[in-house]
C-alpha cells in the first residue's frame, strides 16, 4: 500500500514558555540548523538562549494562536492534508512535523504498522536548504533506522522551479492583490534567510531561491525597478544572506515609497515568521521609515491552485505508485 507524507517544520504545542522550551530546544539542537560544534553551542543554548527565548517567542506566538484552531502552521498543514486527500481517493495522505508533534517518527511508525510499504514524501519546503529539507530527510531516516520493515521510499525533489508551485504563488499573489483597495508601489519577495556561511560551504538555497524569483516575476509582469527580493528571520550575530528585508523596507520608505506588498513564496504556510514577523514587526520598520502602508500577501495556505501543485508535484514523483 502507497502512503504520502507531507512533512512540515513543526510548531509549538501552545504559545507558552513551557511549551516554547522543548521546541526551541529540539529545533536549536539540530546540527542542520545550528553548525556551531556541541562543546560551544551546548552552553549557549542551556545558558543563554533556553532561559530568556522561550518566554520571548511565546508572547509573539500569543499574537498569532486562533482561539479555535491554534497555530496556522498546524492549521493549514491539516488543511492542506485534507485537501490534497481529495486528489488521491486511493492513498491515504498524512503529515508529520520535524519538530514537536504529531512527530515525523510517530506518523511513520503508525504507517508502517498500518502495512505501507511505500511512500512518496513531500518535504514542504520549496527550495532545499539543508537546514530544513535535510533536516526533514534525516527525521525520516532517523525512524526508518528503527524499523524491522522499511518502506520503498520516493523523496519528493525541491520543487523552486515547477511551473504548477510558481503559478499557485503567482495565483496567490493576483488573487489577493485584486482585493485591495489601493495597488502597491513595490513588490518584496521576501524569503527565510540561512547564515552566510552555509552557502560558502555549498548549501544551493540562495541559488534556488534566485531561480524562484526570476521564473516568478515574469508571471506577474512587473518591471524590474518595482521588485526585490530579500532575506527576512536573522538568527543570531553572524552575516546571513543579505538584502535583508527590514534594511530594503527601510531603503523604500526613505526613498519615497509609500506602499508595498510583501510576498513570501518559501514558505508553504503562514506561521510566525509571517504573520508577526513580516505582517508586525516588518511592518513597524517600514512606518517608522516614514512607509503608509505594508500589505503582508498570505502563503500559499488552502489556495485551489497550490493544493493542484501539491497533486501535481506528488504525481511527477509518484509515477506507477499513485493514479
Ligand atoms: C522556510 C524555510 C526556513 C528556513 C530556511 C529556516 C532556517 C532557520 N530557522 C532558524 C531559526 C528559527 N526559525 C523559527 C521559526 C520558523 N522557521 C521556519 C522556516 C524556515 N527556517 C518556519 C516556517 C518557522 C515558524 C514555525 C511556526 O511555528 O510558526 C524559529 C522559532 C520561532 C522563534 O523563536 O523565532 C527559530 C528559532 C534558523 C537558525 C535557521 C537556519 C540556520
Ligand atoms: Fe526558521
Ligand atoms: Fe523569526
Amino acid at each position: 500500500m502507497t502512503g504520502i507524507l507531507l512533512v512540515q517544520l513543526g510548531t509549538p504545542d501552545a504559545p507558552t514558555k513551557a511549551a516554547l522550551k522543548p521546541y526551541l530546544r529540539q529545533f536549536l539542537s539540530d546540527p542542520r540548523v545550528i553548525e556551531v560544534p556541541k562543546l560551544i553551542w551546548w552552553p549557549i543554548l542551556h545558558g543563554i538562549i533556553l532561559r530568556t527565548r522561550p518566554a520571548a517567542s511565546a508572547e509573539k506566538y500569543a499574537r498569532i494562536w486562533d482561539a479555535k484552531t491554534g497555530s496556522p502552521l498546524m492549521h493549514y498543514t491539516k488543511r492542506q492534508t485534507e485537501l490534497l486527500q481529495a486528489h488521491f481517493p486511493d492513498t491515504p495522505v498524512r503529515f508529520g512535523m520535524m519538530i514537536g508533534n504529531p512527530s515525523v517518527e510517530k506518523v511513520v511508525t503508525e504507517m508502517i504498522a498500518a502495512g505501507f510499504d511505500r511512500l512518496i514524501v513531500l518535504p514542504m519546503f520549496p527550495q532545499y536548504s539543508a537546514t530544513t529539507f535535510a533536516s526533514a530527510t534525516d527525521a525520516l531516516f532517523k525512524t526508518l533506522l528503527k524499523v524491522r520493515r522499511v518502506p520503498a521510499v520516493r523523496i519528493v525533489p525541491p520543487y523552486y522551479v515547477h511551473p504548477a508551485y510558481l503559478n499557485a504563488v503567482a495565483a496567490v499573489i493576483q488573487d489577493d492583490l485584486a482585493k485591495l483597495a489601493w495597488q502597491p508601489d513595490h513588490l518584496v519577495v521576501s524569503f527565510h534567510g540561512i547564515p552566510q556561511s552555509y552557502s560558502k560551504r555549498g548549501d544551493p538555497y540562495a541559488t534556488q531561491v534566485v531561480r524562484t524569483t526570476r521564473a516568478l516575476l515574469p508571471r506577474l509582469g512587473l518591471p524590474r525597478d518595482k521588485w526585490t527580493q530579500t532575506y527576512q528571520s536573522r538568527f543570531g550575530k553572524e552575516p546571513w544572506l543579505k538584502p535583508y528585508t527590514d534594511d530594503v523596507l527601510t531603503a523604500l520608505a526613505k526613498r519615497g515609497v509609500k506602499r508595498v506588498a510583501v510576498t513570501l513564496p518559501g514558505f508553504t504556510a503562514d506561521c510566525l515568521e509571517t504573520i508577526d514577523e513580516i505582517g508586525r514587526e516588518s511592518r513597524e520598520v517600514f512606518e517608522h521609515a516614514g512607509g503608509e502602508h505594508l500589505h503582508n500577501i498570505p502563503c500559499l495556505n488552502d489556495h485551489p491552485k497550490w493544493i493542484e501543485a501539491m497533486a501535481a508535484i506528488v504525481r511527477d514523483e509518484g509515477h506507477g505508485w499513485v493514479k
